[in-house]
């Protein structure tokens, strides 16, 4: 219920339509309950006697005409426009979840699953349309149809419409012990076909992993216990479905038992006709029908509530790194970045950094060097707010970056990362992904500047040449040159490098390193680094150990000390 609230409240736009579609409903039920009134009518004039039969049936045959007439265009009007009304949700609702999905942190993605989150867009906010344009109408019609010929069943007999009641009772404690029972049990089963969704997302990700390591017999017994486990959770909602709708059956045919029995008592004493027991068992019929379609409509309800509820759970999280109220415009900085007193931690237990103190002055290169896993990723993160320091500040050019929109910071930050990922399109959308306004000239420049032109120049169609979901067909060193052009065309004041010239061979990371050395000139450069070699020239090394900054200087001054950074470079050398 709160769900369809929610829902409806929501779909405020095609409120219109809803409210049209809902006329025309009432219009289409009420246009129904015309046929038993007129089959009650022509037995009547038939036992009854009258002197123009014919005449009479002609203008009950014309009068169910214009009722069967009303009630079918009701009806398809009510269903175009509540589908309208319904699609045109869901289309919005994807689109806000997308745009939710995107504003969330990377510790959000780290903790669900890529597949489990397709799902949600893809499968689970359809069934918001099942709710608009079928329960919610199907409700409508119900709670119509039960109100409208009650009454006309207690015009037509009152002494009948209290004996036809003696079942309603029955029905629907039936009907609220198979919702109660029946609501768990899909939110189950959505909770397992989101499981099967993610793992088999996962396992098409990581397909040349599961080959390279045989690992097929074992994924597939993953997905084959997922799916059982969905049928089951299935098969469990249905076994409630498929017990009580006879059940209900049953009880509805027994009430219209009770009605021609005493009924038939009622005609012997003379009380009733024969018309009125004819039109009342044909309502009947009509009136029983709410009551026991009641229960599958909770049914279908309680599934496309538990997939509308996975659409929201997301829409109403919260995320770990979000603007504040009245964040400011970051304007392109001179590009001073400086770490306060700073801690950081992925959860409670570990610090990963503690009390960190650092400034980079505009123009500088600054390299981040240290053992594997001590946390140089981590600060280049914290610097793009991927994440917020538990303690401390990051600040650009004296902003604390919390209090400026996410988008003014990142427009001044270009980072490559080591893990390179290009998308579907060519290799000309790739490097202008982010300045989609850059010239043909400007583009050109950016691959020469990063040493791809030449290779891009070789591919079959050039800069025209379609790349894969995750740039397949090219190399790895290719990948990552390409994300180098992307981030150089960027042209903005920070330039983040975590491990950007890994992926490349000695001779090409040379000349890459050339490039980017040219670029950091002009630009405030973060590098996070793995070989000593590409660093020397920095400005400042960092060198981070435990949880802080063990040493900072240059190449020359870390090795004249002769601490860590000089421990290291010498083993760089074996
Ligand atoms: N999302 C995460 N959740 C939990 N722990 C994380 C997460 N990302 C990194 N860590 C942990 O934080 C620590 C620092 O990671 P980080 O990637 O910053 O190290 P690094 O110095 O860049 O290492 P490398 O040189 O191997 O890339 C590591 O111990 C890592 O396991």
């Amino acid at each position: 219920m709160e769900t369809s609230l929610r829902i409806f409240r929501e779909a405020k736009k095609y409120w219109i339509h809803l409210i049209a579609a809902l006329l025309s409903l009432i219009v289409s039920t009420a246009a129904g309950f015309y046929t038993p009134w007129a089959l009650r009518e022509l037995t009547k004039l038939a036992t009854e006697g009258t002197a123009d039969f014919g005449k009479e049936a002609l203008r009950i045959g014309l009068f169910l005409l214009f009722a069967t007439a009303l009630q079918a265009a009701g009806s398809s009007a009510s269903g175009y426009l509540n589908h309208y009304a319904a699609l045109h949700y869901v289309a919005d609702l994807r689109t806000r979840l997308y745009g939710k999905l995107q504003r969330m942190s990377l510790k959000y993605f780290h903790k669900s699953r890529t597949g489990d989150l397709t799902g949600r867009v893809v499968i689970d906010a359809l069934d918001a349309e099942v709710l608009l344009a079928h329960v919610i109408p199907d409700f409508v019609t119900n709670i119509l149809t039960f109100l409208g010929v009650g009454a006309l069943l207690f015009t037509i007999n009152w002494r009948l419409s209290i004996v036809s009641l003696i079942t309603v009772p029955i029905l629907v404690w039936i009907t609220i012990w198979q919702s109660n029972h029946v609501s768990p049990v899909w939110k189950e089963n959505s909770r397992i076909r989101g499981e099967l969704a993610g793992t088999v997302q996962d396992n098409l990700s990581g397909i040349k992993e599961i080959q390279i390591f045989n690992q097929q017999k074992q994924e597939e017994l993953k997905v084959t216990e997922l799916a059982k486990k969905h049928s089951m959770a299935y098969l469990r909602a249905s076994f409630f479905f498929e017990t009580t709708y006879p059940l209900l059956s049953f009880v509805t045919a027994l009430g219209t038992v009770i009605v021609i029995v005493y009924g038939g008592h009622l005609i012997s004493v003379g009380t009733v006709s024969i018309a009125d027991i004819v039109g009342f068992v044909m309502y009947l019929s009509m009136f029983y029908g709410p009551v026991k379609n009641f229960s599958s409509l909770v049914e279908k309800a309680g599934e496309a509530a538990a997939g509308c509820r996975r659409v929201f759970e997301v829409i109403d999280e919260v995320s770990d790194v979000k603007e504040v109220e009245q964040a400011r415009e970051l304007p392109r900085v001179k590009g001073e970045i400086q770490l306060k007193n700073l801690s950081f931690s992925y959860n409670e237990e570990i610090p990963i950094l503690e009390n960190v103190d650092l400034t980079i002055k505009p123009g500088q290169t600054v390299a981040l060097v240290g053992a594997t896993g001590v946390g140089k990723s981590t600060i280049a993160n914290l610097v793009n707010r991927f994440y917020d320091p538990q303690k401390g500040a990051v600040l650009v050019d004296g902003v604390d970056i919390r209090d400026v929109t996410l988008e003014s910071l990142r427009d001044n930050i270009s980072m490559v990362l080591q893990d390179t990922f290009l998308f579907h399109g060519t290799v000309y959308e790739n490097i202008a992904y982010g300045w989609k306004e850059a010239t043909r000239e400007q583009v050109i420049a950016a691959a020469e500047a990063a040493n791809a032109h030449s290779f891009i120049k070789e591919l079959e169609q050039g800069y025209e040449t379609e790349i894969g979901e995750r740039g397949i067909r090219l190399s790895g060193g290719q990948k990552q040159r390409i994300s180098i052009a992307r981030a150089i065309l960027r042209n903005s004041p920070i330039l983040i490098l975590d491990e950007a010239t890994s992926a490349l061979d000695t001779k090409t990371e040379q000349e890459i390193q050339e490039a980017l050395d040219e670029v950091s000139k002009e630009r405030t450069t973060l590098v996070v680094a793995h070989r000593l070699s590409t660093i020397r020239n920095a400005d400042q090394i960092v060198v981070l150990e435990g949880t802080g900054i063990a040493e900072t200087g240059t190449h020359e001054e870390l090795i004249a000390r002769g601490g860590l950074y000089a421990r290291l470079h010498e083993a760089s050398k074996n």
